[in-house]
């Protein structure tokens, strides 16, 4: 058995861990390009609506050491934990080139969100195929996806649940799925990405044998070309139409408590949702529940057994 340590490569999106830094986050998510005055006033505030910062960082930093530990007690190849940021220090590169000086020369790399799309998961790899092939490696595993990962859907089931049991009448409310709208492209891309969310939402609601489901989009970007749809906002007024009283949102495309949830639905949506006089309850996230940590164990171990080891 190889007795050198795993590097444990976890990312994700990454937050400014403070208002000064939107400017340099935003201008990084927007390839280089720095936001106009008037967009980074209206993040700031968003920002500001949820506290100043999102709690992200923090949650972020815990999922990936509570991985890590998970992973170096169920008796397998010890890991060692290097965390990379897509936007934000420390950054994806960073995090390859500590491996390296670290004589780490093989290495898994996981991303916290549970579906694939090219316009997302894979700008995560390819910052990490870079980065290896400039310094000569690690070599690499990589996560695709995770969201089929039985555990993970052991907690989505109870997250969506517990939101139906805050319902006045959860036989006659709307379970609405979503994730982070894409440009609407992908579609002509062959990209897994809107298949994938159907298939893990798909599963939750033959679990719980769903009478109302549904599917949307939320946090599209501000852009001109068409995003995929509908809006959950959208689709909260045409609900309404349709006699629904009682909505659970399920951001099931995040694992954490940060903007797009704190203020696209608890901010948001829930004012909408008050103006048409609709109950919306939105699911719990994951977070650093020891439960969804384990989904993720399980994940990493299943990669290390059955994906390729990608040579830098
Ligand atoms: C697919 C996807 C995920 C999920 C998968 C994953 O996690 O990777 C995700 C997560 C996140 N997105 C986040 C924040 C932002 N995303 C933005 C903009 C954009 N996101 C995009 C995609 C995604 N984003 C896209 C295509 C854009 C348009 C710009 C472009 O074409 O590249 C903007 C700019 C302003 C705005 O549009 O609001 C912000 C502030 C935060 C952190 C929140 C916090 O700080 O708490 C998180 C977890
Ligand atoms: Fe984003």
């Amino acid at each position: 058995m190889n007795t050198q340590p795993l590097g444990l490569l976890v990312m994700a999106y990454g937050t400014p861990h403070s208002l000064d830094e939107v400017l340099p986050y935003y201008t990084d998510i927007r390839h280089g390009r720095p936001p106009s005055d008037e967009q980074l006033a209206d993040l700031i505030r968003r920002y500001e609506a949820i506290g100043g910062v999102s709690p992200l960082a923090e949650i972020t930093r815990r999922q990936a050491e509570g991985l890590a530990e998970l992973l170096n007690a169920d008796g397998g190849r010890p890991v060692r934990l290097y965390q990379g940021m897509k936007h934000t220090t420390p950054f994806i590169s960073d995090a390859v080139e500590k491996m390296q000086e670290d004589g780490i020369t093989e290495a898994i790399a996981i991303v916290l969100a549970p579906h694939y799309s090219t316009m997302s998961i894979e700008t995560y790899h390819k910052q990490v195929r870079e980065t290896a092939a400039r310094l000569g490696g690690p070599a690499f595993r990589y996560i695709r996806d995770w969201h089929m990962e039985p555990r993970f859907l052991d907690v989505l089931t109870s997250r969506v649940q517990e939101a139906l049991a805050r319902c006045s009448d959860p036989q006659n409310a709307m379970v609405v799925f979503s994730a982070h709208s894409l440009p609407a492209r992908i579609l002509e891309m062959n990209d897994p990405y809107v298949d994938q969310l159907r298939e893990s939402g798909d599963e939750i609601a033959k679990r719980l044998n769903l009478p109302h489901y549904m599917y949307a989009w939320q946090s599209a970007g501000r852009t001109h070309e068409p995003w995929l749809g509908p809006d959950i906002l959208d689709v909260l007024s045409e609900l309404r139409e349709q006699g629904y009283r009682e909505v659970v949102s399920c951001s099931q495309g995040f694992v954490a408590d940060h903007l797009e949830v704190l203020y696209d639905i608890d901010i948001e949506a829930q004012a909408r949702a008050r103006d048409l006089g609709l109950h919306l309850v939105r699911t719990r996230q994951m977070n650093d529940d020891p439960a969804f940590l384990a989904g993720l164990r399980d994940a990493v171990r299943r990669a290390e057994r059955e994906t390729e080891l990608i040579a830098p």
